[in-house]
């Protein structure tokens, strides 16, 4: 969308009752004051993040592609602000395809670092069960 809308954080802040609620996820702004009764996770927590970003929150649940398509639907424009520039290019093509791609390289990313971690701590542990076992066999008597 090139004449997207831009909205400030505060702006956005300004938004944050049950009756008109924004949040903001990826950059972009959605409103989901139509949305909120009908949310299947429930109202609080959107409630939890209204005129706030909600990005974390919303990926940690592993939100479906249908849930993504549907919040879409919602937006109205994209935050205005230097940082999120690279998010907003990832996002704004307007493919929701994109955005999930996106999510789910975050997600690789994370995953290679969880690995990475648990070979090397597997390495401690055996390291240190061999030197102990040796220390036990040559101190018998
Ligand atoms: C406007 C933004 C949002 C949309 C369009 C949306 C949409 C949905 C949809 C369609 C579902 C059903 C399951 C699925 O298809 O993934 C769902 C479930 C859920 N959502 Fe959201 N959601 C939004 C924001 C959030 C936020 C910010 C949170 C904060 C934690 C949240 C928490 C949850 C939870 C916990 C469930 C699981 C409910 C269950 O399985 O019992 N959602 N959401």
């Amino acid at each position: 969308m090139e004449d997207e809308k831009c909205y400030t954080s505060y702006a956005v802040k300004g938004h944050d009752s049950h009756t008109d609620l924004w949040i903001v996820i990826h950059g972009l702004v959605y409103d989901c004051t139509r949305f909120i009764d009908d949310h299947p996770g429930g109202v609080e927590v959107l409630m939890d993040v209204a005129g706030k970003d909600a990005t974390d929150v919303f990926e940690d649940v592993g939100h479906s592609d249908e849930a993504r398509l549907f919040l879409e639907g919602l937006r109205i424009g994209k935050l205005k602000t230097e940082e999120n520039i690279d998010s907003i290019a990832k996002t704004s093509s307007s493919s929701v395809k994109s955005s999930i791609s996106y999510s789910l390289g975050k997600r690789h990313y994370i995953n290679f670092y969880t690995i990475f971690g648990l070979v090397v701590l597997a390495g401690i542990v055996s390291t240190s069960f061999v030197v102990h076992s040796r220390e036990l066999f040559y101190s018998r008597p």
